[in-house]
């Protein structure tokens, strides 16, 4: 594990272009995807992330052939092929540092009858409970056994389509429900699906590989069961994150960046408040946005974290950052993940004013951050942190950064080709 340290030294306003990459949360599920089939399936615009690198890992365990390339644009391509999952087993030494390895679970138990997947236990931002996904998977007429720390579902003679109504919206279990539901027999009908743009990405994928799916964008996925599917090629898509995080940048030194490739009609929430707090925004379609903030400082803009088409969740340690220095107080509320202001304690180190009372932070915005080095738990809150070093007077070291190689790519020299002083030092 990197224990590299990210060290910046603010104050530069940030200008010029940058490309976004392929979302993680896009390429992790379509990777998964690849167990329901003993078909190749070729994924194209993947980012090289460590997250891609433990998902490989973990399919490589399960009898998938793994073939990397460059795809036409220089991105990582994968050519993955399971002719047949030789382990059932997803052990907790991988699930553990990767919770998205819990979507191995729906392929396995659809194409071979029997899975076996440690539970993920819980992480920095909240319990992160998978009783949804196996709710959905009973459904479908697994049954589900807890032993071990381990999740055992089995269904010998198959899964059977069925109706699996989520009490509350999860893109995990839609996503791992959605995948099983294609090899089931009958229709499977998901009702209070997420409707996040990754399970569209992932539900164009398996439509290409012969899957029956119907109300995609919607809360509402029928799904009709096929016996087998067959190879296909699929680009994933844009980061709207990582889009949204170097949107952030610009706003916080006052620059001007153009994201090629983000796609502004999937940010507009993130938008919205970018734009109320000041930024002027110009939409280029499919060829990306730019974004700058030239005038005054930053207003102070309420923001509730919502499932999609709200205000996402993965952005909310970023717009922290940028409301530390805004010019009045805002509050932000975050409703998905019950511990996810952990960035609260260093951005106050950095001289930020922020009071937090219970899933509500109060912030005073402040006209200026002094660089510290801080830590942070999780990969959104380091990015938080990063943010506003770029803004901060002086130097910011931003400890454990593995938990940003999990979800930028080549982080540093996007920053650095837009004039950010910004390098990865040994600690
Ligand atoms: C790899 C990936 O795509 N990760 C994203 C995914 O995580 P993930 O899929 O884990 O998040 P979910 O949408 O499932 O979680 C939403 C809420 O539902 C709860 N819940 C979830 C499942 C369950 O079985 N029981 C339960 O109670 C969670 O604890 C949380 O409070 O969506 C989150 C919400 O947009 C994002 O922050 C993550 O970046
Ligand atoms: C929380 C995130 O990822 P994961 O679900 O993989 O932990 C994230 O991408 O912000």
């Amino acid at each position: 594990m990197a224990l590299d340290a990210i060290q910046i030294r603010g104050g530069n306003p940030l200008r010029g272009s940058i490309q976004i990459s392929g979302a993680k949360n896009a390429a992790l599920p379509l990777m998964a995807a690849t167990l329901l089939s003993d078909a190749p399936l070729t994924l194209t615009n993947l980012p090289r992330l460590a997250d891609i690198g433990t998902l490989t890992s973990l399919l490589a365990q399960h009898g998938t052939e793994v073939t990397e390339g460059v795809d036409a644009n220089g991105s990582l391509q994968l050519t993955l092929r399971t002719p047949r999952i030789t382990e059932i087993l997803a052990p907790y030494d991988i699930v553990r540092k990767m919770r998205a390895s819990i979507l191995v679970l729906g392929p396995i138990v659809a194409r071979h009858g029997e899975a076996k997947v440690s539970l993920p236990g819980g992480c920095a931002i909240g319990n992160r409970p998978i009783d949804l996904h196996l709710k959905g998977l009973k459904d479908l007429g697994a049954d589900i056994i807890l032993e071990d720390g381990y999740v055992h579902a089995k269904a010998p003679n198959g899964l059977v389509g069925g109706v699996v109504n989520f009490p509350i919206v999860s893109v995990g279990a839609t996503e791992n429900i959605l995948m099983a539901a294609c090899l089931a027999r009958g229709t499977t009908i998901i009702e209070n699906a997420a409707r996040e743009p990754e399970i569209a990405d992932l539900a164009y994928c398996l439509m290409a590989m012969g899957a029956q799916i119907d109300g995609l964008g919607t809360d509402r996925l029928v799904i009709e069961g096929v016996t087998s599917l067959r190879p296909a090629t699929h680009a994933v898509m844009p980061d709207r994150i990582e889009a949204g995080s170097y949107a952030v940048a610009a706003a916080i030194t006052g620059g001007k960046i153009t994201l090629h490739g983000a796609r502004p009609d999937i940010m507009l929430a993130t938008l919205d408040v970018l734009r109320n707090a000041g930024a002027e925004i110009t939409d280029h379609g499919a060829e990306g946005l730019t974004i700058a903030h030239s005038t005054g400082r930053i207003r102070g803009i309420d923001v509730v974290t919502q499932p999609f088409p709200g205000f996402p969740t993965d952005m909310q340690a970023q717009v922290m950052a940028l409301m530390t220095l805004c010019d009045s107080a805002c509050m932000i509320t975050e409703t998905i993940f019950e511990n996810r202001f952990m960035h609260v304690p260093e951005l106050t180190r950095m001289g930020a004013d922020i009071t937090v009372h219970g899933s509500s932070a109060m912030i005073r915005g402040v006209r200026q951050l002094t660089g510290a080095p801080v830590m942070a738990t999780d990969l959104r809150a380091s990015m938080g942190l990063v943010l506003a070093g770029l803004a901060a007077t002086g130097t910011t070291t931003v400890n454990r950064v593995y938990h940003l190689d999990r979800g930028y790519e080549r982080l540093e020299d996007k920053l650095r080709a837009c004039g950010a002083d910004i390098e990865r030092i040994k600690t």
